[in-house]
């Protein structure tokens, strides 16, 4: 791969880019032109391997005509309308679809634009559910460290990732986080490792005790916490937050942003760990990534609760966006989910599962990996400091670019999330890419 294969025809200048060094990729820009299946081509037609199925969001494959179909098709019928007090025919059937899909009991679902808003609407929904039931002190939020809820102002507060912190002030006030799971005990685990579930756990016992039950409306994790590097819950973990938010009327909220819609074998990581949140936050993969969009699974007596409290001619919850319920949205979610269960794509990627945790796990013997963990089709490497934080990932990310594989890092963790599509040969062809750098950096 050279270089110049990623030079842009545009001048790069003018866009800032998210989550990106921009002087550096200014000096070797990355472009991705194209894709198809499980694969990428850069602007001079070199061809890449996803390794992270576009971010989490691809599972079913790049260039889905069934997706585009659909798309096209209701471009044709209903390209907008206005999602206030007026409805579109699409958002009401995914609604009754996802309520099939999702664990028994969450039944009613807003939609959004990302996963950020998702967590927003998810948040205040619960501060409103205990509000119109005479609790309206319960305010408290809990988050955990090294969690990611995106990047909006609550969502980003309750979240752990110290970088994502540190440039913008202190954040929401009442917010407290638990300490994250990954503890060494359970270092070169594939799947749930067996310490610390219920001591960490516990974390919320402690606050509540600190804090008091009736001031804490809700406490929001990632099942497995993704963009920090793939941290999997220790066995008994999620069964005691679920305890304990029982015990103390505290809302569960499962943000499964990248954990939802197969990705840990399981239509959604609360089936694969049989714990049900009380909220249920989705997106990425709910359009394979062709549209922006999220949904927010609630319980229905959340839901009632809410109506109830208002007059019935009211709007009940001041919320929503623009974008709420699109529908090329829900056409392209509407198609995405029928891939999902015409090509049985959530059994697709437990078959493929053992197969890529073993690749992961056989990484452990390159000198400088330190740690190797996954679950489903989510798998880390955690690699040593080289000099400064960070340092030695962003050389792995920007090499694997140059021999044609994308993969995701989290500071010095290499993330794999490969399609459900890949093949074992494919899987073969990654790790044999990614071997060869980290000889090399
Ligand atoms: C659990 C979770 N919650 C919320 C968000 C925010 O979603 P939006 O970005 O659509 O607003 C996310 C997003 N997760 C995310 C986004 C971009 C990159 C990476 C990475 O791990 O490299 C992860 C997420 O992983």
């Amino acid at each position: 791969m050279s270089q110049a294969a990623s030079r842009s025809n545009e001048p790069l200048i003018h866009h800032w880019m998210p989550f990106t060094a921009n002087k550096q990729f200014q000096e070797a820009p990355r472009i991705i032109a194209r894709a198809e299946g499980v694969h990428y081509w850069n602007t001079l037609g070199e061809q890449l391997l996803d390794g992270v199925s576009g971010l989490y969001t691809t599972p079913a494959g790049h260039g889905r005509r069934e997706i585009r179909e659909a798309v096209t098709r209701q471009l044709e019928e209903l390209d907008y309308a206005p999602a206030f007090q007026f409805g579109v025919p699409g958002s009401f059937r995914l609604a009754h679809e996802l309520a099939q899909m999702l664990p028994e009991g969450l039944n009613r679902v807003f939609f959004a634009g990302s996963g950020s808003e998702a967590v927003e609407t998810a948040l205040k929904i619960a501060i409103q559910y205990h509000r119109v039931r005479g609790q309206g002190q319960r305010q408290r939020l809990i988050g955990r460290a090294r969690g990611y809820h995106g990047v909006n102002f609550a969502g980003w507060s309750v979240g752990g990732m110290v970088k994502n912190r540190d440039a913008f002030g202190l954040g929401l006030p009442g917010v407290a986080h638990m300490r994250h799971t990954h503890i060494p005990e359970n270092r070169n685990v594939m799947g749930q490792g067996e310490h610390g579930g219920i001591d960490l756990a516990d974390d919320l016992q402690r606050l509540v005790d600190l804090h008091g039950a009736d001031t804490i409306a809700a406490c929001i994790v990632e099942p497995i916490a993704g963009s920090t590097g793939v941290l999997v819950p220790p066995k008994g973990y999620l069964e005691r937050l679920r305890a304990i938010c029982d015990k103390h009327g505290i809302l569960l909220i499962f943000d499964e942003v990248i954990c939802g819609f197969g990705r840990t074998g399981h239509a959604f990581a609360a089936d694969a760990f049989g714990v049900t949140p009380d909220i249920l936050t989705m997106a990425k993969a709910i359009t394979n990534g062709n549209i922006p969009m999220a949904a927010i699974a609630v319980r229905e007596d959340i839901q009632q609760a809410i109506l109830d409290a208002a007059g019935p001619d009211a709007v009940e919850f001041f919320h929503g966006y623009t974008y709420s319920a699109h529908p090329v949205a829900c056409a392209a979610a509407l198609a995405t989910l029928k891939l999902y269960r015409d090509e049985d794509l959530f059994a697709r990627a437990a078959a493929l599962t053992p197969k890529f945790l073993e690749r992961i796990a056989s990484l452990a013997d390159i000198p400088i990996v330190t740690d190797t963990r996954g679950y489903g089709l989510l798998g880390a490497v955690d690699l040593a400091v080289d000099g400064s934080a960070g340092k030695r990932g962003f050389a792995v990310l920007r090499r694997c670019f140059e021999q044609g594989l994308v993969i995701r890092v989290a500071g010095d963790t290499v993330v794999f999330a490969p399609l459900f599509i890949t093949t074992e040969d494919e899987l073969d062809q990654m790790f044999a890419l990614l071997r060869g750098v980290l000889k090399t950096v």
